[in-house]
Protein backbone atom coordinates (compact mmCIF):
# COMPACT_ATOMS: atom_id res chain seq x y z
CA UNK A 1 0.00 0.00 0.00
CA UNK A 2 1.23 3.72 -0.66
CA UNK A 3 2.30 5.21 2.44
CA UNK A 4 0.70 7.95 2.12
CA UNK A 5 -2.79 5.80 2.60
CA UNK A 6 -1.10 3.79 5.89
CA UNK A 7 -2.69 6.22 8.81
CA UNK A 8 -5.82 7.23 7.53
CA UNK A 9 -6.48 3.48 6.39
CA UNK A 10 -5.70 1.57 9.52
CA UNK A 11 -8.88 3.99 11.16
CA UNK A 12 -11.47 3.16 9.06
CA UNK A 13 -14.06 0.48 10.41
CA UNK A 14 -12.80 -2.79 9.74
CA UNK A 15 -15.58 -3.60 7.26
CA UNK A 16 -14.12 -0.97 4.68
CA UNK A 17 -11.04 -1.23 5.42
CA UNK A 18 -10.73 -5.13 4.24
CA UNK A 19 -13.14 -4.09 1.52
CA UNK A 20 -10.75 -1.59 0.35
CA UNK A 21 -7.59 -3.81 0.93
CA UNK A 22 -8.01 -5.19 -2.46
CA UNK A 23 -8.13 -1.76 -4.20
CA UNK A 24 -5.59 -0.10 -1.96
CA UNK A 25 -2.96 -2.92 -1.99
CA UNK A 26 -1.05 -1.71 -4.72
CA UNK A 27 1.28 1.00 -4.78
CA UNK A 28 0.23 2.29 -8.30
CA UNK A 29 -3.80 2.12 -6.61
CA UNK A 30 -5.33 5.54 -9.14
CA UNK A 31 -7.09 6.87 -6.43
CA UNK A 32 -10.57 6.25 -7.94
CA UNK A 33 -13.15 3.52 -7.78
CA UNK A 34 -15.01 2.50 -11.12
CA UNK A 35 -18.68 1.80 -10.63
CA UNK A 36 -18.13 -1.86 -10.55
CA UNK A 37 -15.33 -1.81 -7.52
CA UNK A 38 -18.14 0.93 -5.87
CA UNK A 39 -21.12 -1.91 -5.67
CA UNK A 40 -18.24 -4.40 -5.06
CA UNK A 41 -17.54 -2.34 -1.46
CA UNK A 42 -21.00 -1.14 -1.19
CA UNK A 43 -22.40 -4.48 -1.52
CA UNK A 44 -19.08 -5.93 1.42
CA UNK A 45 -20.06 -2.98 4.02
CA UNK A 46 -23.75 -2.14 3.59
CA UNK A 47 -23.01 1.25 3.08
CA UNK A 48 -24.81 3.42 0.64
CA UNK A 49 -23.26 5.65 -2.25
CA UNK A 50 -23.52 8.75 0.02
CA UNK A 51 -21.49 6.93 3.35
CA UNK A 52 -19.43 5.38 1.47
CA UNK A 53 -18.24 8.79 -0.09
CA UNK A 54 -17.78 10.16 3.34
CA UNK A 55 -16.09 7.54 4.53
CA UNK A 56 -13.62 8.01 1.53
CA UNK A 57 -12.60 11.54 2.53
CA UNK A 58 -9.79 10.68 4.89
CA UNK A 59 -8.17 8.79 2.56
CA UNK A 60 -8.40 11.65 -0.54
CA UNK A 61 -7.07 13.83 2.09
CA UNK A 62 -4.35 11.69 2.62
CA UNK A 63 -2.95 12.96 -0.85
CA UNK A 64 -3.03 16.48 -0.02
CA UNK A 65 1.08 18.02 -0.41
CA UNK A 66 0.71 20.80 1.58
CA UNK A 67 3.95 22.01 2.54
CA UNK A 68 2.38 25.67 3.23
CA UNK A 69 -0.50 24.56 5.58
CA UNK A 70 0.17 21.50 6.48
CA UNK A 71 -4.29 21.77 5.95
CA UNK A 72 -5.42 18.36 4.31
CA UNK A 73 -8.83 19.02 2.53
CA UNK A 74 -9.92 15.81 0.17
CA UNK A 75 -12.46 15.38 -2.18
CA UNK A 76 -14.33 12.75 -3.74
CA UNK A 77 -16.24 13.48 -7.52
CA UNK A 78 -18.51 11.12 -8.34
CA UNK A 79 -19.12 11.00 -12.26
CA UNK A 80 -22.69 10.16 -13.82
CA UNK A 81 -20.18 6.66 -15.19
CA UNK A 82 -20.77 5.54 -11.44
CA UNK A 83 -16.75 5.88 -10.97
CA UNK A 84 -15.52 7.85 -7.91
CA UNK A 85 -12.24 9.83 -8.27
CA UNK A 86 -10.00 11.28 -5.14
CA UNK A 87 -9.18 14.82 -4.81
CA UNK A 88 -7.08 16.70 -2.47
CA UNK A 89 -5.15 20.14 -2.71
CA UNK A 90 -1.79 20.82 -3.46
CA UNK A 91 0.88 23.64 -2.74
CA UNK A 92 4.25 24.40 -4.26
CA UNK A 93 6.74 25.97 -1.53
CA UNK A 94 9.09 28.20 -3.90
CA UNK A 95 6.23 29.39 -6.04
CA UNK A 96 3.00 31.91 -6.04
CA UNK A 97 0.27 31.29 -4.15
CA UNK A 98 -1.98 31.40 -7.49
CA UNK A 99 -0.20 28.14 -8.22
CA UNK A 100 -2.24 25.95 -5.56
CA UNK A 101 -4.84 23.45 -6.38
CA UNK A 102 -7.71 23.04 -3.93
CA UNK A 103 -9.22 19.53 -3.55
CA UNK A 104 -12.12 20.36 -5.39
CA UNK A 105 -10.20 21.14 -8.29
CA UNK A 106 -7.99 18.00 -7.92
CA UNK A 107 -11.50 15.71 -7.83
CA UNK A 108 -13.17 17.75 -10.89
CA UNK A 109 -9.94 17.79 -13.14
CA UNK A 110 -8.83 14.02 -12.05
CA UNK A 111 -12.27 12.90 -13.43
CA UNK A 112 -12.14 14.80 -16.90
CA UNK A 113 -8.32 13.56 -17.09
CA UNK A 114 -9.81 10.08 -16.52
CA UNK A 115 -12.38 10.51 -19.45
CA UNK A 116 -15.82 11.54 -17.43
CA UNK A 117 -17.58 14.37 -18.68
CA UNK A 118 -20.31 15.27 -15.97
CA UNK A 119 -20.43 15.12 -12.35
CA UNK A 120 -23.22 14.06 -10.56
CA UNK A 121 -21.58 15.33 -7.13
CA UNK A 122 -18.79 16.54 -4.59
CA UNK A 123 -18.24 15.18 -1.34
CA UNK A 124 -15.64 17.21 0.54
CA UNK A 125 -14.60 17.52 4.47
CA UNK A 126 -14.62 21.67 4.18
CA UNK A 127 -17.21 23.77 3.05
CA UNK A 128 -15.99 24.83 -0.99
CA UNK A 129 -14.30 28.15 -0.86
CA UNK A 130 -16.03 30.74 -3.45
CA UNK A 131 -12.59 30.32 -6.04
CA UNK A 132 -13.80 26.47 -6.24
CA UNK A 133 -18.02 27.66 -6.11
CA UNK A 134 -16.46 29.54 -9.08
CA UNK A 135 -14.54 26.29 -10.58
CA UNK A 136 -17.17 24.32 -9.99
CA UNK A 137 -19.65 26.35 -11.95
CA UNK A 138 -17.72 26.15 -15.51
CA UNK A 139 -18.59 22.21 -15.42
CA UNK A 140 -21.33 20.63 -17.62
CA UNK A 141 -23.59 19.67 -14.48
CA UNK A 142 -23.97 23.60 -14.37
CA UNK A 143 -25.94 24.64 -11.08
CA UNK A 144 -26.76 21.12 -10.71
CA UNK A 145 -24.02 19.71 -8.97
CA UNK A 146 -24.69 17.93 -5.99
CA UNK A 147 -22.36 19.03 -2.84
CA UNK A 148 -21.89 16.51 -0.03
CA UNK A 149 -20.65 18.13 3.32
CA UNK A 150 -20.35 16.56 6.97
CA UNK A 151 -23.40 17.59 9.32
CA UNK A 152 -25.00 19.34 6.20
CA UNK A 153 -27.71 18.54 4.43
CA UNK A 154 -27.02 17.99 0.66
CA UNK A 155 -27.53 21.17 -1.61
CA UNK A 156 -26.64 22.07 -4.97
CA UNK A 157 -24.01 23.89 -6.54
CA UNK A 158 -26.81 26.53 -7.69
CA UNK A 159 -27.48 26.70 -3.90
CA UNK A 160 -24.31 27.39 -2.94
CA UNK A 161 -23.69 29.79 -5.72
CA UNK A 162 -26.40 31.91 -6.26
CA UNK A 163 -26.56 34.89 -8.69
CA UNK A 164 -23.82 33.30 -10.25
CA UNK A 165 -21.46 34.60 -12.79
CA UNK A 166 -20.60 31.98 -15.61
CA UNK A 167 -20.15 30.67 -19.00
CA UNK A 168 -23.71 31.27 -20.18
CA UNK A 169 -22.30 35.12 -19.84
CA UNK A 170 -19.70 35.48 -21.71
CA UNK A 171 -22.61 33.67 -24.38
CA UNK A 172 -19.86 30.60 -24.21
CA UNK A 173 -21.60 27.16 -24.89
CA UNK A 174 -19.31 24.62 -24.48
CA UNK A 175 -18.31 23.34 -20.63
CA UNK A 176 -15.68 22.26 -19.24
CA UNK A 177 -15.77 18.42 -19.21
CA UNK A 178 -17.72 18.25 -22.56
CA UNK A 179 -15.36 16.51 -25.36
CA UNK A 180 -13.34 18.49 -27.48
CA UNK A 181 -10.67 18.13 -29.77
CA UNK A 182 -9.20 21.56 -31.37
CA UNK A 183 -7.21 19.03 -34.20
CA UNK A 184 -3.97 20.45 -33.87
CA UNK A 185 -1.21 18.44 -34.74
CA UNK A 186 2.67 18.07 -35.22
CA UNK A 187 5.10 16.09 -37.37
CA UNK A 188 8.08 14.46 -35.77
CA UNK A 189 7.37 14.70 -32.09
CA UNK A 190 8.46 12.63 -29.50
CA UNK A 191 5.69 10.53 -27.11
CA UNK A 192 6.09 12.91 -24.24
CA UNK A 193 5.47 15.89 -26.85
CA UNK A 194 2.49 14.17 -28.47
CA UNK A 195 1.07 13.64 -24.76
CA UNK A 196 1.17 17.42 -24.21
CA UNK A 197 -0.46 17.54 -27.43
CA UNK A 198 -3.10 15.42 -26.88
CA UNK A 199 -4.04 17.17 -24.18
CA UNK A 200 -3.54 20.66 -25.62
CA UNK A 201 -6.46 19.36 -28.46
CA UNK A 202 -8.63 18.82 -25.36
CA UNK A 203 -8.25 21.67 -23.58
CA UNK A 204 -10.96 23.90 -22.20
CA UNK A 205 -10.36 27.35 -23.32
CA UNK A 206 -13.24 28.87 -25.03
CA UNK A 207 -12.51 32.41 -23.78
CA UNK A 208 -8.68 33.06 -24.84
CA UNK A 209 -9.06 30.39 -27.57
CA UNK A 210 -5.38 29.68 -26.45
CA UNK A 211 -4.95 26.30 -26.15
CA UNK A 212 -2.30 24.01 -23.90
CA UNK A 213 -1.21 21.07 -22.37
CA UNK A 214 1.18 19.80 -20.48
CA UNK A 215 3.35 16.70 -19.90
CA UNK A 216 5.43 15.55 -17.32
CA UNK A 217 7.84 12.52 -17.01
CA UNK A 218 8.96 11.12 -13.92
CA UNK A 219 11.91 9.99 -13.03
CA UNK A 220 10.64 6.69 -12.76
CA UNK A 221 9.83 6.78 -16.36
CA UNK A 222 5.90 7.07 -16.20
CA UNK A 223 4.03 9.98 -18.05
CA UNK A 224 1.32 12.03 -17.15
CA UNK A 225 -0.56 15.15 -18.98
CA UNK A 226 -2.68 17.40 -17.93
CA UNK A 227 -5.48 20.26 -19.85
CA UNK A 228 -5.70 23.80 -19.22
CA UNK A 229 -9.27 24.80 -17.93
CA UNK A 230 -10.22 28.15 -18.53
CA UNK A 231 -13.30 29.33 -16.28
CA UNK A 232 -15.35 32.44 -17.38
CA UNK A 233 -14.28 34.54 -14.74
CA UNK A 234 -10.79 33.81 -16.06
CA UNK A 235 -8.78 34.03 -12.29
CA UNK A 236 -10.15 30.34 -11.24
CA UNK A 237 -8.85 29.14 -14.15
CA UNK A 238 -6.34 25.93 -14.00
CA UNK A 239 -3.12 25.73 -15.56
CA UNK A 240 -2.24 22.90 -17.24
CA UNK A 241 1.01 22.13 -15.23
CA UNK A 242 -1.81 21.80 -12.60
CA UNK A 243 -3.89 19.59 -14.32
CA UNK A 244 -1.16 17.32 -14.91
CA UNK A 245 0.45 17.29 -11.28
CA UNK A 246 -2.68 16.10 -9.99
CA UNK A 247 -3.14 13.60 -12.40
CA UNK A 248 0.85 12.42 -11.05
CA UNK A 249 -0.31 12.58 -7.47
CA UNK A 250 -3.68 10.99 -7.79
CA UNK A 251 -1.46 8.34 -9.56
CA UNK A 252 1.12 7.58 -6.39
CA UNK A 253 4.07 9.91 -7.81
CA UNK A 254 6.23 12.55 -6.23
CA UNK A 255 5.87 15.76 -7.52
CA UNK A 256 9.01 16.72 -6.32
CA UNK A 257 10.28 14.06 -8.79
CA UNK A 258 9.45 15.18 -12.57
CA UNK A 259 12.38 14.80 -14.97
CA UNK A 260 11.13 16.67 -17.91
CA UNK A 261 8.21 18.47 -18.82
CA UNK A 262 6.91 19.65 -22.44
CA UNK A 263 3.98 22.63 -22.58
CA UNK A 264 2.33 22.49 -25.94
CA UNK A 265 0.57 25.88 -26.94
CA UNK A 266 -1.11 26.26 -30.51
CA UNK A 267 0.87 29.13 -32.41
CA UNK A 268 -0.18 33.06 -31.70
CA UNK A 269 -2.53 32.34 -29.20
CA UNK A 270 -3.23 35.56 -27.08
CA UNK A 271 -1.70 34.05 -23.83
CA UNK A 272 1.46 31.51 -22.89
CA UNK A 273 1.37 29.13 -19.93
CA UNK A 274 5.53 29.26 -21.09
CA UNK A 275 6.57 31.90 -18.15
CA UNK A 276 4.50 30.44 -15.30
CA UNK A 277 4.96 26.76 -16.13
CA UNK A 278 8.71 26.95 -16.11
CA UNK A 279 8.94 28.90 -12.64
CA UNK A 280 6.41 26.51 -11.01
CA UNK A 281 8.62 23.80 -12.45
CA UNK A 282 11.81 25.41 -10.96
CA UNK A 283 10.26 25.44 -7.81
CA UNK A 284 9.76 21.76 -7.76
CA UNK A 285 12.32 21.14 -9.02
CA UNK A 286 12.43 20.22 -12.82
CA UNK A 287 14.34 22.16 -15.33
CA UNK A 288 14.43 20.36 -18.53
CA UNK A 289 10.91 21.78 -19.99
CA UNK A 290 10.45 22.09 -23.75
CA UNK A 291 7.68 24.29 -25.21
CA UNK A 292 6.22 23.37 -28.17
CA UNK A 293 3.78 25.31 -30.50
CA UNK A 294 1.31 23.28 -32.96
O1 LIG B 1 -12.22 25.17 -0.79
C1 LIG B 1 -11.08 24.97 -0.38
C2 LIG B 1 -10.42 25.85 0.47
C3 LIG B 1 -9.08 25.65 0.75
N1 LIG B 1 -8.44 24.56 0.22
C4 LIG B 1 -7.00 24.37 0.44
C5 LIG B 1 -6.14 25.37 -0.30
C6 LIG B 1 -4.90 25.44 0.54
O2 LIG B 1 -4.05 24.37 0.17
C7 LIG B 1 -5.42 25.18 1.96
C8 LIG B 1 -5.58 26.44 2.79
O3 LIG B 1 -6.44 27.33 2.17
O4 LIG B 1 -6.69 24.54 1.81
C9 LIG B 1 -9.10 23.65 -0.57
O5 LIG B 1 -8.51 22.68 -1.04
N2 LIG B 1 -10.41 23.88 -0.83
ZN1 LIG C 1 -11.42 26.14 -2.81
Amino acid sequence: MHARFHTAFAALPENLSSALEPFLRHDDFPAMLTAADVAQVKQATGLDDDALAFALLPLAAACSVTPISHFHVGAIARGTSGNLYFGANMEFAGAPMQQTVHAEQSAVTHAWLRGETRLASITVNYTPCGHCRQFMNELTSGTELDIHLPDRDVATLGDYLPHSFGPKDLDITTLLMDKVDHGYQLDNADALTLLALDACNQSHAPYSKSYSGVALETHSGKQFAGRYAENAAFNPSLPPLQAALILLNMSGEDCLKVRRAVLVENTGALLTQDDATRATLKAIGCEEVKTVTC
